[in-house]
């Protein structure tokens, strides 16, 4: 357990645990002739940890750039629920979804490498900096107050993601799984209503894969924050994930709880064989 209470709220979004936080309804997106989204529909809900799988080429990673905004659905729509109201996300800018609360880490590490950890995450919070140059350059009042305010919220991230040690050394010079473990801080630094997570523990050891999870089931759990997470390792899904969809060729084959899907036949013919059967017998 978090050994303190923590003052700030990371969870971006006020909906109410169950209610449908996004929903991504007959999406489809084609690359020439490669069909990534075949009328993809899925049902994002507030307090789960929703986690997409298939095998390479599935459509996993266009799902999440459909709904991040870094590509735009062909056909389909994603509607964000805030408690501002439904948004539409198909065809919006990435900084303007960003801006709604959507948070996102991706599968290649994409930090400052010779920032900091601290300044990396401050960088997360700069979508929510919004006082005037001036008194910014001057640094008195309001800019000084907010800062102060930031670094105590970047500071109780470090404390949940334990990077505490690690806190003032460069990027670059960290180990992978503290990088990625910086990447997830970075995100959750926005105080996001959804996390989207592309493999977070892509390229990892058991070691780092098993902490990392920890840190995922600690978000999820003190901050109340709902995650869509793409990941490969079937033991990790099945633990962790209160949701699975399963993506073949741009389709989804199944959706449903995690001990529903892995029993799945289908799921297990298209996607996880061996993998699957073992899982099954565990
Ligand atoms: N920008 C792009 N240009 C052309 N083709 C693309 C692009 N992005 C994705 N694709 C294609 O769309 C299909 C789905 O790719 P996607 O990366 O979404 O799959 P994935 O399930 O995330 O795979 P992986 O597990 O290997 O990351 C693949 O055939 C891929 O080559």
């Amino acid at each position: 357990m978090i050994p303190r209470a923590y003052r700030h709220d990371l969870n971006g979004s006020r909906l109410t645990p169950g209610e449908t936080v996004v929903e991504c309804s007959r999406l489809s997106l084609g690359f020439g002739g490669v069909q990534a989204l075949d009328a993809v529909s899925l049902d994002v809900v507030q307090g789960h940890i929703h986690s997409v799988i298939g095998p390479n080429g599935a459509g996993k990673s266009s799902l999440l750039n459909c709904v991040s905004g870094l590509y735009r659905p062909q056909q389909g729509s994603i509607t964000l629920h805030t408690d501002r109201g439904p948004h539409e996300l198909a065809g919006r800018p990435p900084h303007r979804i960003a801006r709604l609360g959507v948070a996102r880490s991706f599968q290649n590490i994409e930090l400052f490498s010779h920032l900091t950890v601290l300044e990396n995450l401050m960088l997360g919070r700069h979508i929510h900096m919004s006082t005037a140059l001036l008194p910014a350059l001057l640094w008195f009042g309001p800019a000084r107050r907010a800062e102060i305010a930031h670094r105590e919220l970047v500071e109780e991230v470090i404390d949940l993601l334990d990077i505490q040690e690690v806190r003032n050394t460069p990027v670059g010079a960290l180990a992978y799984g503290i990088q990625k473990r910086t990447e997830l801080g970075r995100a959750l630094c926005m105080q996001p209503g959804l996390l989207l997570l592309d493999e977070p523990m892509a390229g990892m050891n058991a070691e780092e894969k098993e902490d990392m999870a920890r840190f995922i089931l600690d978000v999820h759990e003190l901050a109340g924050v709902t995650v869509v997470l793409i990941e490969h390792d079937m033991n990790v899904v099945m633990d962790i994930s209160d949701q699975v969809t399963v993506l073949d060729f741009g389709r989804v084959i199944a959706d449903g709880p995690p001990a529903e899907v892995k029993r799945n036949p289908d799921v297990i013919a298209a996607y996880l064989g061996s993998a699957a059967s073992e899982a099954v017998e565990q």
